[in-house]
């Protein structure tokens, strides 16, 4: 949009009282300034809608719902607000330490931008399925206050030339106007080296205006998150801009324990050997052993129980081992 465009847009948003567009305009406004290398004038206008927005924030009395994308966007980015803060996740040392980094730096971002240091806000979440990268995903936009997005890759990608980069920009424009944490799920259709083998000329172009649009993003605050069941079928050129990489894995012992406790209220488990229960989770993910949990749950209620035993667990993680092989022959079958 030119100038001119943004500038009547505005008025108009303005005689409509619609706020937000006219503070998403102005962010429009700062992201255009910061492509053209000018980053002081862009953070003043960002600076400006901030206070401008807090203020409206002390006046207003109900917490106001997160705005939804428009237009184009509605397609591509689906909004979540989120409902869950990272203690609701059962992570690994590790993540948890990437994930505490990720957060004081994002909390304590103006006194870094002060010394001329951008914080960590590209991530990659890599891992196998089930295993909450996507809810990690939205536990970190709960734990920092900013909505979901997630990004259809169905409506990102398509066959059409040029079309995919085109709608790449318009996320990334978002991202650079409006804070949140932006989720790139399935990640590989976009940053593989192999990928669409019927037009490589092109994936090769999405993954350069990608890699482009990551360096462009450091003057925002916004958080990417691309998660991948498949790192090794990422681009090693796009590996190296990402400032933290977190590598979820499967459940420990303990913390298959924990994701089974979490799920069991409102039942009681005073006699659980949490040994046997532990090797029939052997495998699963982490996904698997919340249904499984579930489950046993459901079947207590039904008959009419207050407690769960180790065999209500193990009946429904061996179920749980019994639809993996089904599925794995199923694949097999297929493959
Ligand atoms: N680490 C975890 N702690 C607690 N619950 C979990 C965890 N991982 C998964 N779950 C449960 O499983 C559900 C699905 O997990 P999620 O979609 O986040 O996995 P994912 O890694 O993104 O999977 P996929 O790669 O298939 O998209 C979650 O909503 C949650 O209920």
């Amino acid at each position: 949009m030119s100038n001119a465009k943004q500038i009547l847009a505005m008025l108009r948003s303005q005689a409509e009282g619609d706020e937000e567009q006219f503070f998403s305009i102005a962010l429009q406004v700062a992201a255009g300034e910061a492509r053209q290398g000018h980053r002081a004038t862009a953070e003043e206008i960002r600076a400006a809608v901030d206070a401008a927005r807090s203020q409206r924030g002390t006046r207003a009395s109900v917490p106001i719902a997160f705005s939804r994308p428009r237009g184009d966007l509605d397609n591509l980015l689906d909004l979540r607000e989120p409902q869950i803060r990272l203690a609701d996740a059962v992570l690994n040392r590790s993540v948890k330490d990437h994930l505490e980094t990720v957060v004081v730096q994002q909390r304590r971002r103006d006194w870094l931008r002060e010394h001329g240091k951008t914080p960590s806000r590209r991530l990659l979440f890599a891992g196998p399925p089930g295993s909450g990268k996507t809810m990690t995903a939205e536990a970190l936009a709960g734990e920092l206050h900013l909505p979901l997005f997630v990004i259809r890759l169905e409506s990102l990608i398509t066959r059409f030339m040029g079309e995919t980069a085109a709608k790449l920009r318009l996320v990334f424009d978002e991202a650079q106007k409006r804070r949140g944490v932006y989720l790139f799920d399935e990640f590989d259709a976009v940053g593989s080296n192999r990928l669409a083998t019927n037009d490589v000329a092109e994936m090769r172009r999405v993954l350069n205006s990608f890699l482009q649009f990551m360096e462009e993003t450091s003057a925002t605050d916004s958080v990417l998150v691309a998660a991948t069941n498949h790192p090794s079928l990422l681009d090693r050129a796009l590996l190296r801009r990402f400032d933290e990489v977190l590598q979820f894995e499967m459940p420990s012992a303990d913390e298959v324990r924990a994701i089974i406790k979490a799920h069991l209220s409102p039942m009681k488990y005073p006699k659980i050997n949490w040994k046997t229960v532990v090797a029939a989770a052997a495998c699963l993910s982490q996904a698997e052993i919340v249904h499984a949990a579930e489950e046993a749950v459901k079947a207590a209620i039904l008959s009419e129980r207050n407690q769960i035993s180790t065999a209500d667990l193990t009946r429904e993680l061996r179920k749980r081992q019994a639809m993996r092989t089904v599925f794995s022959e199923e694949q097999g079958h297929i493959g």
